[in-house]
């Protein structure tokens, strides 16, 4: 008896923990704007952008929104450290995938790295946000524009949204996490992952 009312308890106050992995090639702005999110969530100072170097390992954030636990998991986005994104899928709630939306020039470079991305089976069903990062920048193409070249028309039933955001001043940061916490609350993915951890609390 004791055992259900304290897991019932468990239930009711514990605080769902999703992981969010966030991808995207070099210099898109990732570690830029998980420092951001730190910031505005945790209310720190987060490491300035010039202190900020391309990430050869992983870096992780940790933040809390409402009743929920997001763990960011920030990986390297240059060609040789890309085959390591797919050892983190099958863990993963939702995916960030960020493009610097002022380089046209690499537009086809995130295209491919994106379709490799979903054509992963591990990251069936997770929720997909594509940031348009570095909308400070005057050069900066808008959500429509980057969909077209993204050509995102293929992605079916995968949930999915754009956002433009500045890594640097904090454009569009709340409103990009207050959607994946929602997508996420709703997908299957996040039963699918938590009768695999064998709990459905944390
Ligand atoms: N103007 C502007 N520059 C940005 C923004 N976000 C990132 N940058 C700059 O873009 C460059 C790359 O930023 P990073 O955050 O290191 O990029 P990354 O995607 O983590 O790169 P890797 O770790 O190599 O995969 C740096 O010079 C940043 O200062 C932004 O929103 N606006
Ligand atoms: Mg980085």
């Amino acid at each position: 008896m004791f055992s259900l009312v304290y897991g019932l308890w468990q239930y009711m106050f514990s605080k769902m923990e999703f992981h969010v992995l966030i991808l995207g090639i070099d210099k898109a702005g990732k570690t830029t704007l998980l420092e951001k999110l730190k910031s505005q969530y945790l209310n720190l100072e987060g490491l300035p952008p010039d202190r900020i170097v391309p990430t050869v390992g992983l870096n992780i954030g940790r933040v809390e929104v409402s009743n929920t636990k997001l763990v960011f998991w920030d990986l390297g986005g240059q060609p040789g450290l890309r085959s390591i994104w797919e050892k983190y899928y099958q863990e993963a709630h939702a995916v960030i995938y960020v493009v610097d939306a002022a380089c046209p020039s690499r537009f086809e470079d995130s295209k491919s790295a994106l379709e490799k991305v979903l054509q992963h089976e591990d990251l069936q069903g997770a929720p997909l946000l594509i940031l348009a990062n570095k909308q400070d920048l005057e050069e900066a193409v808008s959500t429509d524009e980057l969909a077209q070249y993204l050509d995102v028309k293929r992605l079916d039933e995968r949930v999915f949204t754009f956002q433009a955001v500045s890594a640097f001043d904090g454009l569009g940061i709340k409103e990009s996490v207050n959607w994946l916490v929602d997508a996420m609350e709703r997908s299957k993915r996040a039963e699918t992952l938590r009768l695999r951890a064998g709990s459905s609390v944390i």
